[in-house]
């Protein structure tokens, strides 16, 4: 990456501040782009989903994994159930989404309040594994919440055969003018596809371990029996291990990275998080194969306001990455995603792969319940560092010590992310992001993300430069 002119700005800067120029290209066409990360950790597209409780569970794990990035279960989820989730989603199927199923007796309002747990729109109904008919919402309305499903269903529900031809999936299912259908294996359903789903097969490809289950990743603090911890996840079959605290150029953080690295083999281990050269250094000599980059962007983060302490995003990522390179490991830039150019921007700073919090909260993916503000659907979503994240994980110790670690409190307890109507599965969000990302490596001539780290011509732009880049839906 260099800056446009030659002209390296004295300040620091973040992703608004930024913009890229086009670059002379040879890349005829954005699929010639391969958004494969150079970190090594197995994703196929730049997106990692931050350990926060209220985003990162099973369905989000399952669903981004997917598609090629990955997700990190957050440190307060205790071992046993790190385990259980862990074994869930190597068992999910690379292609087909996880069926929502519940029996012909099962209620109207149970359907309803699954639906929004994933984003196909269907609940499969079946009978000893076999599907016998098909909810959807449309069907749920203007019904009793008490109506049994075996009334509402349509029965003798088209099926797809597990292993047909993808784009044959979608002429099928855009023929009979669905949709969502079940996929079928003899006569027992494996899963569901959905017409996009079927789209999105033939454009992603899933993030799996070497035995081809979906990844999955796993944080651990730095307190406690950082060693042990590690190895029960790794047990767990996590596989990459990220060491997560808010200030990773601490020794206890620095001790935690060297005992995480003496128990994980050839496991990925992921550290931080850190703002300079010498942090990123210190993490990596203890062992840490990526470090991540980012103190106060995250959007429920109140760091910056509370310390003064953090500092600029794309400058953060930018000095990081360079030692990160030079000492032959990456960054990954954490927190302060909002929009796909930043995305792109993180990458073309030098981050082989980006870490999205809150803008996966809103999604039906993401682990909270949905709530209703008059017609408006939402998630909660709160900081890991807020009063109500300390007072979850702190819940073993003694009520003074719980109390007094809730004067510490960085990070925002309740906040409301709303669905967006147009994009409310994170697979619309990822589709938003990977069709930003490849376009960026076109307009930079870039076929890679090394190469759009290496090609990026990036300047400086004021408020007004940025706001010109905004659209505008509706007039002046
Ligand atoms: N990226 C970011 O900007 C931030 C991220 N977070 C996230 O919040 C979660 C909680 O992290 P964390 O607060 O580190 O909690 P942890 O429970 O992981 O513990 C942090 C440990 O570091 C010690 N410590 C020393 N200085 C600091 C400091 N300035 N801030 C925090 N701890 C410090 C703490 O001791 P003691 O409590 O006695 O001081 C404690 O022992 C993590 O998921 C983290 O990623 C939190 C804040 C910023
Ligand atoms: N200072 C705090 N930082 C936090 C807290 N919870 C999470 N985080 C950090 O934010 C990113 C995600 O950023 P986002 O903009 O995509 O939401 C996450 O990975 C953490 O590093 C917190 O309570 N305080
Ligand atoms: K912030």
């Amino acid at each position: 990456m260099r800056f446009l002119g030659g002209n390296r700005p004295a300040t620091d800067l973040t992703y608004a501040d930024v913009f890229m120029v086009p670059n002379h290209s040879t890349v005829g066409s954005r699929l010639e782009v391969d958004l494969t990360t150079p970190d090594r950790v197995g994703t196929t597209i730049p997106v990692v989903v931050a350990n926060m409780t209220a985003i990162s569970g099973r369905r989000m794990a399952e669903t981004i994994a997917r598609r090629g990035g990955l997700a990190v279960l957050p440190q307060d989820i205790p071992v046993d159930v790190v385990t259980e989730v862990v074994s869930w989603v190597h068992a999910r199927h690379p292609v087909y989404d996880t069926a929502i199923t519940l029996s012909p007796t099962s209620t109207v309002g149970e359907a309803l309040s699954l639906m929004t747990k994933r984003a196909h729109g269907i609940v499969v109904v079946v009978e000893d594994g076999v599907p016998v008919g098909v909810v959807t919402d449309g069907a749920c309305q203007g019904v009793d919440r008490f109506s049994q499903l075996g009334q509402v269903m349509a029965e003798h529900p088209l099926t797809i055969p597990a292993g047909t031809d993808l784009p044959k999936v979608f002429d099928v299912l855009s023929g009979e003018r669905v949709s969502a259908a079940p996929v079928v294996e003899g006569d027992r359903l494996v899963g569901v596809i959905t017409r996009k789903g079927a789209l999105r097969s033939t454009l992603y490809t899933p993030a799996v371990n070497a035995t081809g289950q979906l990844l999955a990743s796993a944080a651990v603090g730095i307190n406690g029996d950082v060693a042990g911890k590690a190895s029960a996840l790794l047990a767990a079959g996590v596989d990459v291990l990220v060491v997560d605290t808010a200030h990773g150029h601490q020794e206890k953080a620095v001790e935690a990275v060297r005992a995480v690295r003496a128990v994980a083999g050839t496991t990925p281990v992921v550290a931080g998080n850190v703002v300079t050269a010498e942090g990123t250094r210190e993490l990596v000599e203890a062992g840490a194969d990526v470090v991540k980059v980012g103190v106060g962007p995250g959007a429920m983060c109140t760091t910056r306001m509370m310390t003064g302490v953090g500092r600029p995003q794309f400058s953060a990522v930018e000095e990081c990455a360079a030692e990160a390179r030079r000492l032959g490991r990456h960054v990954w830039a954490d927190g302060g995603v909002r929009h796909p150019r930043d995305v792109a921007l993180a990458l073309a700073a030098g981050a082989a792969n980006v870490m999205v919090g809150s803008w996966f909260a809103g999604t039906y993916e993401s682990a909270g319940d949905i709530h209703d503000d008059g017609g408006r659907l939402y998630k909660e979503s709160f900081g890991m560092a807020s009063a109500r994240a300390v007072k979850a994980r702190t819940a073993a110790q003694s009520g003074f010590e719980r109390a007094r670690a809730g004067l510490f409190e960085e990070g925002i307890s309740s906040s409301r992310m709303y669905l967006d109507p147009a994009r409310p599965g994170v697979e619309d969000l990822v589709d938003g992001i990977v069709a930003g990302v490849r376009s960026s490596c076109t307009y930079a001539g870039a076929r890679t993300i090394d190469e759009l780290h290496e090609r990026a011509v990036v300047g400086v732009q004021s408020a007004a430069g940025y706001e010109e880049g905004r659209p505008l839906p509706t007039s002046w």
